[in-house]
């Protein structure tokens, strides 16, 4: 208090000190701000294009009955592969190229999944973090798959970039499901840049993949040749995989979204998180996640930093 008797900013507590200073020390991670990123172009929401007859499978379509699939009051969560369409303008896309190349010096060598690549990288980009975090951004994908979606509340997993380089051994994505349910791969190169590199899912259930043989009919290829060709696959449900990179560069960028509605359903595990993650990184996430929330729409928007999306928005 002042003499005055009125509360002043100088009333505020200061920064810890001494012993109490060196205790936050070891308790605080190593920031993901990658040092000596250079500056980036501003995003902007003009850069998604408006689209118009994206081809769309059901979940039907590839052998899953109606109740399985996740349900709230009458609306059903059946989408199982969307486009490819270009969600963003041709502006749009070169800005997030140079984005994503610019980043590519973070990325890290991992046998997991994919050879090389970026987690968190909306924690490392403004532009990617605004993106996808863009109102009309969001309501486009959830229109696109018939249910409200924002980015995941889990964060390390919800931009991801995939690097792939034909130079000496090839660079791979394995075949895989993934942790995510709603998941938007943006081409960043064309076939025109690499050999090899394609997009391959299998048209069955997840159940049905290990009977999977070699020239097998259910086995695609999703044609997303075009720089900028966006997929959304249900990721959780759908075996994919990407050919060796043989030569030349491929690179996309994954974003995993979230239904709020649907959390109850959400399929990762803590222990594929933390494989990826380590437990540290794992646990606060996972609290974001399971914690009890009272209005789903409004409680999620909040742990995953984004605006609300309801279901009356995407009527
Ligand atoms: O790079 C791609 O095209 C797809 C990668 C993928 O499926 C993944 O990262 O989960
Ligand atoms: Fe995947």
């Amino acid at each position: 208090m002042t003499r005055s008797g009125r509360a002043s900013a100088l009333d505020l507590p200061r920064t810890p000190t001494g012993v109490t200073q060196v205790f936050h020390a070891l308790r605080a991670r190593t920031p993901r701000r990658g040092a000596g990123l250079p500056a980036e172009p501003p995003w902007r929401s003009e850069f998604i294009a408006h689209e118009a007859g994206v081809p769309r499978l059901s979940l039907g379509e590839f052998g899953y009955a109606p109740d399985e699939l996740g349900h709230w009051r009458g609306r059903a969560d059946d989408t199982a592969l969307v486009g490819p369409w270009q969600i963003l303008t041709k502006e749009g896309l070169e800005n997030l190229t140079e984005v994503c190349e610019n980043l590519e010096k973070a990325a890290r060598n991992s046998g997991f999944i994919a050879t090389r690549r970026l987690r968190g990288a909306d924690l490392l980009s403004p532009f990617l973090n605004n993106m996808i975090r863009d109102r009309t951004f969001l309501l486009t994908c959830s229109r696109l798959v018939g249910v409200p979606l924002i980015p995941h509340p889990l964060r390390i997993p919800t931009a991801q970039i995939n690097y792939g380089s034909g130079q000496g051994r090839p660079e791979i994505v394995r075949w895989h499901r993934d942790g995510m349910d709603y998941v938007f791969t943006i081409q960043l190169t064309g076939h025109d840049d690499y050999e090899g590199g394609r997009f391959t899912y299998f048209r069955g259930r997840t159940d049905e993949f290990a009977g999977a043989v070699p020239g097998d009919p259910r086995i695609h290829e999703a044609p997303c040749g075009e720089r900028g060709a966006t997929l959304f696959l249900h990721g959780s449900r759908i075996f994919h995989a990407v050919t060796p990179v043989t030569d030349g560069r491929r690179a996309t960028l994954v974003i995993s979204l979230f239904c709020p509605y649907f959390a109850r359903q959400d399929s990762n595990t803590f222990w594929h998180l933390a494989g990826d993650d380590g437990i540290p990184a794992t646990v606060p996430s996972w609290l974001r996640l399971k914690w009890p929330v009272r209005n789903p729409a409004v409680d999620f928007s909040l742990r995953a930093g984004c605006p609300v999306i309801t279901w009356d928005d995407i009527r």
